[in-house]
């Protein structure tokens, strides 16, 4: 069984207007929800698939993992879910509303619209242990590539879909290790261009402020873009994990299929990324009568 376009089209018409006025709404009040939101899906999809696991309030649920804790928009969620059960109680999952939150999330911030197939269902655990896996800043090219092919992810839908980092901010307390002294070299990472390093240490001092939060996508930041490659291309990737995808030449291929470099077949962002964020939310799914359909999204029934 999998998902299909227009799964509530008779039981729930108007599923889309709903959490697309949600998080038109919910991104207004707080800008941190639009890429607060993409990520999520992403933690959500990468943690028993995509089934609303990372919603769950509880002392011990995926939420309380540290590379949950930046994670913004649980709101906006929240409130397409109080609408939804007042139009048609019990039938939209909250799995499903994520996924069309983070469709909605892009293209608010002027980036690609895409049909995001639903009939996910909610799952019943959430534990903090399970996303020991996710993949972190500081993984190796091999290591991020093995990560997403356990999930039935290429290494196209990789570079695709890490493409993400077009919009919001990470903390420095992520990356300033690369500023001072990389790997006890007492060095900067060899991969930041040396005019983008003197801007990236001012934003994050030595032994400063580790919450202090700076674009990942320099000079654009709000608008879902290209513009992330270039700065890839430029030594301006600001995780260790984003510059990677350039100094590794196989991720680099496909970074530059984005900018389109002659002599390589061009791939453009803007369709590749809905295509990959479509298979990421196909996986391990739950349907038919497996899970359920949560009451309210941060508890299972
Ligand atoms: C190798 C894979 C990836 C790694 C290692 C990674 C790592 C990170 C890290 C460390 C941050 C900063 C967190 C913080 O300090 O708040 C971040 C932010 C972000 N990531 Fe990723 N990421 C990956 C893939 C993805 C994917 C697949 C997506 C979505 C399709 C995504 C979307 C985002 C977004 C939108 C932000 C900004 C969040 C905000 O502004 O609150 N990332 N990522
Ligand atoms: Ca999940
Ligand atoms: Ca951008």
């Amino acid at each position: 069984q999998s998902t299909r376009v227009g799964f509530y089209r008779t039981t729930c018409p108007r599923v889309e207007s709903i959490v697309q006025s949600a998080v038109q709404s919910g991104v207004r009040s707080n800008p941190r929800a639009a890429p607060g939101l993409l990520r999520m899906f992403f933690h959500d999809c990468f943690v028993n698939g995509c089934d609303a696991s990372i919603l769950i309030d509880s002392p011990s649920s995926e939420k309380t993992a540290v590379p949950n804790l930046p994670l913004r928009g649980f709101e906006v969620i929240d409130a397409a879910k109080t609408q939804l059960e007042a139009t048609c109680p019990g039938i939209v999952s909250c799995a499903d509303i994520l996924a069309l939150a983070a469709r909605d999330s892009v293209v608010l911030s002027g980036g690609p619209r895409w049909e995001v197939p639903t009939g996910r269902r909610d799952g019943l655990v959430s534990q903090t242990s399970d996303t020991a896996n996710l993949p972190a800043f500081n993984d190796s090219i091999s290591v991020q590539i093995r990560k997403f092919e356990d999930k039935g992810l290429n290494t196209q839908d990789l570079v695709t879909l890490v493409g993400g980092h077009t919009i919001g901010t990470a903390a420095c307390v992520v990356f300033s290790y690369r500023l001072y002294n990389f790997n006890n070299t007492n060095q900067p990472d060899p991969d930041i261009n040396p005019e983008f390093l003197p801007q990236l240490r001012a934003l994050c001092p030595n032994g400063g402020d580790g919450t202090v939060r700076v674009g990942l996508d320099t000079g654009s930041v709000n608008r879902f873009d290209n513009s992330y490659f270039a700065n890839l291309r430029n030594g301006r990737g600001v995780l260790e994990s984003d510059a990677k995808l350039w100094s590794d030449p196989t991720t680099q291929r496909f970074v530059q299929r984005f900018l389109g470099i002659r002599g390589l077949l061009g791939l453009r962002f803007d369709v590749e990324f809905g295509r990959s964020m479509v298979k990421m939310g196909n996986i391990e799914l739950k349907t038919g009568s497996q899970g359920e359909i949560r009451r309210v999204c941060t508890a299972i029934n």
